[in-house]
């Protein structure tokens, strides 16, 4: 059965808490788009593609439930700030001709579904970056857990083992929601993919020493020039591959691009809570009243860039993801 972070049966919808993975493995069912809402700000699911498409479901929910379509779009539309799919998703149902409970749950179908069919296209097209036998490292998880099924740059991994590349990924651990420790290596003990898992502060050395073939990371928004937002730290990497010589990938659905913004500087950035920081499993380990400062996310700008995959392609800079429509508005 084809790992996914949600599920749509019998008119419910149930999510896989990803809080409690790898150890524990719990559904939780969602009766009402205030409950998807708060599973988004909870980080119960997470991932790009997979909150959008938990928001699309979410008001499949709202349309079942005879709420106000608007007010749901907006309760969802808060839950978080930074990645461009929740906003994509709820401004595609919203668009429909008519928000009946049947037409809203077929087209939130359709976005699991295509998403699902754009990660394996983006796995074809970036299987071919990776060379037999290549050290690869990655931030956070981007695999199935983080969209509707195989994943986006976890995607491209899991395409190059299949492809019978013999890759090994240096999984960094991802600081402070250990998305990398806790749910990629999850998703590549149950593939069977090579991997060692990483303190973040590790990838400098194990660059300098030869150790890391290229670099491949998700995206949460990018702006047309190519500037990307994604989990704090990967500009980090970004500049410690293009010091080392080392290819720098980033791999998303075009439901990430964000055409409106020319450059990243106006992508928001979420803060979150500083008991992310302070505190591990519920575990106080910082001193009280530590004061944290944690962004969610960094812009790593698209000349760090060396390559961005999507389900179209592997398009190469300068990038210019600016539609017709786009230029003729600026
Ligand atoms: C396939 S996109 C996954 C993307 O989302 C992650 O952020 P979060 O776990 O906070 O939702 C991270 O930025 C990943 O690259």
């Amino acid at each position: 059965m084809r790992l996914t972070s949600m599920r749509w049966e019998d008119g419910r919808l149930s999510m896989l808490d990803q809080r409690g993975l790898p150890t524990r493995e719990e559904w939780i069912p969602l009766a009402d788009h205030h409950q998807v809402a708060e599973s988004i700000r909870d980080m119960v699911v997470r991932g790009a593609p997979a909150i959008g498409v938990a928001a699309a479901y979410g008001l499949a929910l709202a349309a079942a439930n005879g709420a106000d379509m608007d007010e749901a779009a907006k309760e969802l539309a808060a839950s978080r700030p930074t990645a461009v799919n929740l906003f994509w998703a709820i401004d595609r149902i919203m668009a429909l001709p008519s928000l009946n409970a049947e037409a809203v749950l077929a087209e939130a179908k359709k976005v699991e579904d295509e998403d699902y069919e754009m990660n394996l296209a983006i796995g074809r097209h970036g299987q071919e970056l990776i060379h037999p036998g290549w050290n690869v490292l990655t931030i956070c998880n981007t695999g199935a857990l983080a969209t509707a099924g195989h994943g986006t740059a976890l995607g491209v991994i899991r395409s190059a083992h299949d492809a019978g590349k013999e890759i090994h990924v240096w999984s960094c651990e991802t600081r402070p929601r250990q998305q990398g420790l806790r749910l990629t290596a999850y998703e590549l003990t149950k593939e069977g993919i090579p991997f060692h898992s990483i303190a973040d502060s590790a990838a400098a050395s194990l660059m300098r020493d030869g150790r890391v073939d290229c670099v491949i990371a998700g995206a949460d928004r990018i702006a047309a020039n190519g500037d990307t937002a994604n989990k704090i730290g990967t500009y980090s990497l970004a500049v410690l591959a293009r010091h080392h010589g080392i290819p720098f990938f980033i791999a998303a659905p075009t439901s990430t691009l964000d055409t409106k913004l020319p450059n990243g500087d106006a992508i928001p950035i979420e803060e979150r809570g500083a008991e992310e920081i302070t505190h591990i499993e519920g575990i106080q380990i910082a001193p009280e009243a530590c004061h944290v400062f944690n962004p969610g996310f960094d812009v790593t700008p698209g000349t760090l860039i060396d390559a961005i995959i999507t389900e179209e392609g592997v398009h190469s800079g300068p990038y210019s993801f600016l539609s017709e429509r786009d230029i003729s508005s600026l």
